[in-house]
């Protein structure tokens, strides 16, 4: 007979199930309660009564842990000295979607060399989301795969859905059933209306193939996610942060019902992917919130401890410490000023 499946499937690999992982690594009482309350704020910023600034800050992949940590400790405590103003959030992404083909995240390939071992992708994941609630720094992903939040979702405070996925039934039906609050990014051709659409669907119940704890198929029926909002990253016609763009999505989203609040990423195509730009995005939110602007409600910065990028892949000794092996990140010092410029400007909203 011929073969007409698994043409193209070289292996399946099994892998841990959730359930495993999750008692291997289990989270404390501590690190529970800290990520249900930082979801609770972090839901009161975008659609309530708290006025402080979301700020989700750090690299834009997470490839080198002991880098990530270092970064990490930095940022948690830039985040106490500003946190009367500020709620600093840590990027903590690892999976990245590609625009053709490129390393797709710590996830999916730990070792940095392609061998895609996946469980200890999981594993890795897991055990640093913890090590980051421990710092008492709130997490921030992008989540990819829709089983991967299987494994990592408990541990993490707020979630991105991309560009390239905000259009994805797959991933509105996943966002359907996170338990976070959650950013939908425009498409990457600038559509704003991908993102509304995204969290009016997100917002329903639905029932989709999925797994269970115990790694089995399994239909997973949802409540619908209330708490998604807009991510605005710029698109292929440009950035699409200022004033005329700002008031054009609040009237999007005026019209779809849905509440006026707003997250800038100050990267991708809002600074050409040039990240030394970012500063200026800030700025100018920061000069749109000055003149009265009300639907800002946060902004996203890629930042690592070293500026730029570097090529990848090439061999791992070679890799410069601190440098982001995907897009281009701002530096530390450059960083750490931002934010204190950042919280001096917001002074006015709550003298
Ligand atoms: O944020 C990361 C990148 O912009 C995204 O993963 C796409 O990257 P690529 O265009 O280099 O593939
Ligand atoms: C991939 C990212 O962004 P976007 O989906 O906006 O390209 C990201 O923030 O890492």
């Amino acid at each position: 007979m011929q073969k007409t499946s698994d043409i193209n499937v070289v292996e399946t690999r099994a892998l841990p199930s959730p359930a495993a992982l999750l008692s291997e690594l289990p989270k404390t009482e501590a690190q529970s309660d800290f990520v249900t309350r930082v979801r609770r704020e972090i839901q009161r910023v975008i659609f309530t009564d708290d006025r402080r600034f979301l700020l989700i800050v750090g690299p834009c992949s997470i490839h080198d842990l002991e880098a990530g940590r270092d970064y990490a400790r930095r940022l948690a405590a830039l985040s106490r000295e500003v946190a009367d103003r500020v709620m600093i959030v840590m990027r903590v992404y690892f999976e990245k979607p590609r625009t053709t083909v490129g390393w797709k995240g710590l996830v999916m390939d730990p070792h940095l060399d392609g061998s895609h071992d996946i469980a200890t992708g999981l594993r890795t994941a897991r055990a640093f989301l913890r090590e980051m609630l421990d710092l008492g720094l709130p997490t921030a992903t992008e989540l990819l795969d829709p089983i991967t939040p299987q494994y990592i979702a408990d541990l993490i405070c707020w979630s991105a859905i991309g560009a390239r996925t905000a259009e994805s039934q797959t991933h509105r039906q996943m966002a359907s059933g996170l338990s976070m609050p959650l950013g939908f990014k425009n498409g990457t051709d600038g559509s704003v209306t991908t993102a509304i659409n995204a969290i009016k669907a997100a917002a329903q119940p639905h029932t989709f193939l999925g797994i269970n704890l115990d790694g089995s198929a399994s239909a997973i029926v949802t409540r619908g996610n209330p708490d998604c909002h807009v991510v605005l990253r710029g698109g292929s016609a440009g950035p699409n942060y200022s004033p005329a763009h700002i008031a054009q999505t609040e009237q999007l989203l005026a019209k779809a019902g849905l509440i006026k609040s707003i997250l800038v990423d100050c990267s991708h195509d809002n600074s050409a992917k040039q990240a030394d730009r970012q500063p200026d995005v800030i700025r100018e939110l920061l000069a749109q919130i000055a003149a009265g602007n009300t639907s800002i409600m946060g902004a996203m910065i890629e930042s690592n401890l070293a500026a730029g990028n570097q090529p990848f892949p090439q061999p791992r000794e070679k890799l410069r410490y601190g440098v982001s092996i995907t897009d281009a990140c701002i530096d530390w010092t450059t960083t750490e000023t931002l934010v204190r410029e950042l919280h001096a400007a917001l002074a006015p909203r709550f003298a």
